[in-house]
This record gives structure tokens, sequence and C-alpha cells, in this order.
């Protein structure tokens, strides 16, 4: 049980049910290859069988060359029963490798089959917050491997010496109880019993020196931090090389001084379980000399056994294998606990049309993240009309981005509901409802992919033409860029890739490109937040005109804390302390005097202040 735990408690994860690693990987092997598993299957029961046969034809041989000794020539049966040893020992030297080998392929596909099945777990129907949550996220990083590597074709690798030694164990084991059953039963249990001790100690340490998995994350980060190109700005501009290094060297002494002390006491129980099997594997010797001097057992016989009872060792052995067997069995539980949390839908999801004709309506949402018990957002009611434009406005934290989400659909609300057009969101099919909402949050993807699919990548499997491009580009205030870039809408969007760095604001541009795209392809509502940030004032100007004209007839929803942006549109929505503290618009809150205007005017003061200054 203690090879299970290890990941997930690294992970953070509780897990209740307990498969033995090896159980886990042969099944997903089965699963994802059968063809070579069995061939796998079959080499490694030929492996195991060797070293009996090798024991018994040595017998066999030994025998039949003393029975010749007196006659000259070597008789018919002495040739066949070499000629036999000569096929073993070929096999012997060929069986493994090519059951390595074969392991090899079939430990890629499986490796190719997890990343596959990560990436559709967590891309699958998953709300949001099922997505984010830490369990979830602990899973990932299990499904990744250990922070000192392994991968699942290391384990799938791992089953060949393993399954070898092991099945030779037993093998002897029957050539043993063909002479004296106590015998073969003695060392059965005793290298079992060294088995099961070594194992324990070996995973012992293991879940140890997992076990300081603050440590060693925070160590692997430090190291990561610092090897990133995105970090290379901060770590020069505040000379944190030698302070990283340091932390990344105390982080990790710590974490391992402790994996090391417990990997003292595995060599001290190894040795003394070896010293007790090595008795009684003595035991077996003397009571075979003891058989053999009485002239109860030939020569032959004596070689036979006597080989037989050494192959019993493979029980014992432990090797990296073991530990790659209980990595990669760790990794596949994750991944198909993974699989279970990510494969279900929100509950309550509901296969309704996503049809917006008339309005969206807030009615007494009320909302705290999963596992949080502050709220957010709080008894908020207000009405999207459909073809208008909403900016929502607020201090920092104030819940702008997450009303933007639940609009999105990509959290349900902990209390009340939102209709979309008398509906319940949460009857309409999540999916359809996404591709009615084309939202461009603060933190989107920037792909190092061809600058043509950062913007189709709006509407996946929406028709691409170069003029439905041009169009999107112009709306966006992108046309400049594309001449511009070395090979146009091709480029790629990252140096890494042997393409070329944006800056922010063309990056907003492609952001914005993208949204627009979705929109093109038939999105109902535009939800962008703060998508001029990064924009100069010049340039937001222009772009709000070009985007207004691109929206005509769309709902258009606006987070931003540009008040000269905010300004245009036909309401606002202040967030105050998760509720709407005002709403209405430019200048009805204006006259009211209120928040909106107070922030308006302290903006616009700014604004004023700094164009003097200029002049
Ligand atoms: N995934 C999350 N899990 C838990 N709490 C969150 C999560 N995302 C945001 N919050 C919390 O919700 C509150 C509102 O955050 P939100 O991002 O909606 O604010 P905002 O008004 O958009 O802020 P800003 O103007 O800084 O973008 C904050 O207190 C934040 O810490």
């Amino acid at each position: 049980m203690a090879q299970d735990a290890t990941g997930a408690r690294r992970a953070g994860i509780r897990r209740t049910r307990w498969k033995a690693p090896i159980a886990v990987l042969a099944g997903d092997m089965w699963r994802t290859d059968r063809r070579n598993t069995l061939v796998l299957g079959l080499l490694i029961a030929l492996g195991s069988v060797l070293p009996a046969t090798l024991a018994v034809t040595s017998g066999l041989l030994a025998g039949a060359l003393l029975d010749s000794g007196s006659r000259s020539g070597l008789d018919r049966r002495t040739v066949v029963v070499a000629l036999l040893l000569g096929v073993v020992f070929l096999l012997l030297q060929t069986v493994g490798p090519v059951a390595q080998a074969v392991a090899e392929s079939l430990g890629r596909r499986l490796d190719r089959s997890v990343s596959q099945r990560t990436m559709a777990a967590l891309g699958g129907p998953a709300d949001l917050a099922r997505v984010e949550h830490p369990e979830t996220v602990g899973l990932a990083a299990a499904v990744d491997g250990p922070l000192g590597g392994g991968t699942v074709r290391d384990a799938v690798i791992g089953t060949v010496g393993i399954g070898i030694a092991r099945g030779g164990a037993v093998c002897g084991a029957l050539v043993l109880f063909a002479y004296r059953w106590w015998l073969a039963v003695l060392l059965l249990a005793a290298y079992g019993y060294a088995m099961v001790v070594v194992s324990r100690m070996y995973q012992a340490a293991l879940e140890s020196a997992e076990g300081a998995p603050a440590m060693m994350r925070r160590a692997m980060y430090l190291k990561d931090t610092l090897c990133t190109p995105a970090a290379a700005k901060d770590v020069r501009t505040f000379g944190l090389a030698d302070w990283l290094l340091g932390r990344y060297t105390a982080e990790w002494r710590s974490a391992i001084a402790r994996a090391r002390r417990d990997r003292t006491g595995v060599g001290r129980v190894s040795l003394l379980s070896g010293c007790a099997v090595l008795a009684v594997q003595g035991l077996a010797f003397l009571v075979l000399a003891r058989d053999m001097a009485n002239g109860d057992l030939s020569i032959g016989r004596f070689t036979a056994f006597a080989v037989a009872s050494t192959g019993l060792l493979g029980l014992s052995i432990v090797t990296p294998d073991l530990l790659n067997i209980a990595v990669g069995g760790t990794m596949l539980t994750s991944l198909a606990e993974l699989e279970e949390r990510t494969g279900r839908p929100a509950e309550h999801t509901g296969d309704a049309p996503a049809r917006f004709r008339t309005a969206i309506v807030f009615d007494g949402v009320g909302f705290r993240y999963p596992g949080s018990d502050t709220w957010v957002l709080r008894d908020l009611h207000m009405t999207i009309p459909a073809g208008t434009s909403l900016a929502v406005v607020g201090v920092n934290g104030a819940g702008k981005t997450t009303l933007a989400k639940l609009l999105c659909g990509l959290h349900r609300p902990t209390e009340g509901r939102i209709l979309v057009d008398g509906v319940d969101m949460r009857d309409i099919r999540p999916d359809l409802w996404a591709r009615h909402c084309a939202a461009l949050f603060q933190d989107w993807i920037r792909w190092s992919l061809p600058l043509r699919d950062n913007v189709v990548l709006g509407a996946p499997g929406h028709p691409v033409t170069p003029q439905a491009l041009e169009r999107t580009a112009r709306s966006a205030g992108l046309l400049g860029l594309v001449t511009e870039l070395p090979d146009g809408w091709s480029t790629v969007l990252s140096r890494e890739f042997g393409g070329v760095d944006l800056s922010g604001g063309q990056w907003q541009r492609v952001g914005l490109a993208r949204a627009l795209w979705a929109l093109s392809a038939g999105a109902e509502t535009l939800l962008l937040d703060e998508p001029s940030a990064a924009l100069d004032v010049r340039g937001e100007t222009e772009l709000y005109d070009q985007l207004l004209d691109a929206a005509a007839g769309k709902t258009v929803v606006l987070i931003s804390h540009r008040f000269s942006t905010v300004r245009h549109a036909d309401r606002i929505v202040v967030l105050d302390g998760g509720a709407i503290a005002e709403q209405g618009g430019h200048a009805a809150l204006m006259a009211t005097n209120g928040l909106y205007a107070r922030m308006f005017r302290v903006q616009a003061e700014r604004f004023t202040a700094g164009a003097e200054t200029q002049r």
C-alpha cells in the first residue's frame, strides 16, 4: 500500500481504494496494446522457465558425463543434453533483451496514451471549479510523475526484470519441490520474507523522500524559475541569481537529508535479512551435500537441485525496477482518478439549446469559490438586454472577473439564478453556451503557434478564409502587424519556436482578434476583461470604434478600469464589496454623484494633470 500512497500523498490526495501497482500497470498495458502485452507476457514466462530448465539440463549433463566417463567418446544422450543446454543458454541470452525491446515499444505507447488521456481529462466536460480544485491539480501533478523523474515506460520495462526474476524463483522452487518439499517451502518463505521486508523499507524510504513534498516542490519551483526565459528579466533586474541558487540548494538539501537517513535504514535491514536468507540457503546446500555424501543423491541431481535453489534468490531481488513499477502504478491510478473526477459534467447540467434573443437576467445571484467561505458576489440583480453594451467597474478584487466567469457559464451561482431568455443557465448545455460567449479574460493563453492559429482558435472548426481573416484583423487593429511580421499570418509568435516575440499591446490586439473571430463564427456575446490595459490612449480610442463596429447588434460586456472606455457603454454597473453599488448610464451616474462619479473624476483629473505636465 505504501507504494501507491506515495504519489498520492505527495499530491496531497487521500486515497481510499488501493490496487497493486503491477495489477494497475498490467491492466493499462492490456487495454493499450493487447498484442504486445501478450507477447511480453509470453517472453517473461519463457524467461522465468529458463533458469529452472538450465538447472535441470545442467544436472542431466553432469549425470550423463559421469555415466559416460568410463566409455570412450560421448553417447547420443550426452550429446542431446549438451545441445539442449546450449539452446537454453542461447535463449537465456536473448529472451531478456527481446522482452526489453517489446517493453520499450509498449511503454512508449503507454506513455503516449497517458499524455492523451491526461489532456482529454483536463480538457473534458468538468466545470472550471472541479478542474481548478486542489485535488484535481494534485492528481494532474501525480500523473506527471515524481519530481525525481520516472515514466510509465520505465515501469513497463521494469516488469521484464522483476517478472523474470520472480517467475524464475517460483520455477526454481517447483524443481526443488521434487526433491524435498519442505526445503522448497523453507527457501520460499525465507526469500519471500526478505522480499517483503526490503520492499517495505525501500518504499518507506521512497515515501519519506517524497514525504518532504513541500520542500522538494519549492526547490524545483526555484530551479524552474531561474531557468525559464520568462523569468530572466526579473532575475537580472533584481540580481536574484545567487539568492535563487542558495535557496534552491538549501531546500533540496533538507528534503534529501531525510531520504538519505531512511535509506541508511534500508541498507541495514537489507543486510540483516540477506544474512538470514544466506543461512537458509546454506542449510539447503548442507542437506543436498549430506544426501549426496550418503549416496541418496546423484551428482547430476545434486547439480540440478543446487542450481535450482539459487534461482529462488530472484524472489528477494529489489532493484530500481521495483521502484519504477511502483511509480508507474501510482501514475496510472492517479490518471484513472483524474478521469473519474473530470469525466463528469457539472451536476444538474441541462441540455437546452443556447438561445439568446431578449435578455440575460441575474436574479439574486451570489457566489463563493468552491472551498471558500467568503462571498465574492452577493444578491446581484441586473438585466443585460440583448444587443446592448454593459460596462462593469469597481476596485481590484470587487468581483468583476468572477461576474464575467458566471456569465460565461464557467462557474455556477452558489445561490440565485442566471436566466437567459427566461431559461436557467444551469439547464443550458455548457458547451453550447460557451460557443455563444466570445470571451477574452485577462489571463488568456498566448499560444506559441502561428499568428493565424492564435486568432482562429477563437472558434475551432469555423472555416478560415483570407477575407474573413483580414476583416477580423482590421477590426482588431492588427493589419499593420500582419504585414510587418516576417511570415505574415504564418509567423510563430514565440522566439523559442523560431518566430518572433510581440509587445504587450500587440498581443492584446491578437487576443481581441481571437474574440472577434469567435464573434464572426456566430457568438452573440462579446465579453472583454481589461482588453485595453496594454494599449496606448490613442490606440485604445481607435480600437473601440473598430470593436463597436464589429460587434454591432451583439451584446458587449466590458470590464475596465479605464473610464474613457467605460463611459461609452449603454449601461454601467459599479461593483463594490461583491454587491451592485450603482447602475445606469454614464450621464445618470455622474448626476447621482456617487462612487462612479468620484472614480471617474479622480481618473479624469489625473489624466488632465498628466496632459498639462507634458505640455
Ligand atoms: N479561483 C479562485 N478561487 C478562490 N478565490 C478567487 C478565485 N479567483 C478570484 N478569487 C477571489 O475573488 C475575489 C474577486 O476576484 P475577481 O478576480 O473577480 O476581482 P476583480 O474585480 O476582477 O479584480 P481585478 O480588478 O483586480 O481584476 C478576490 O478576493 C479573489 O481573491
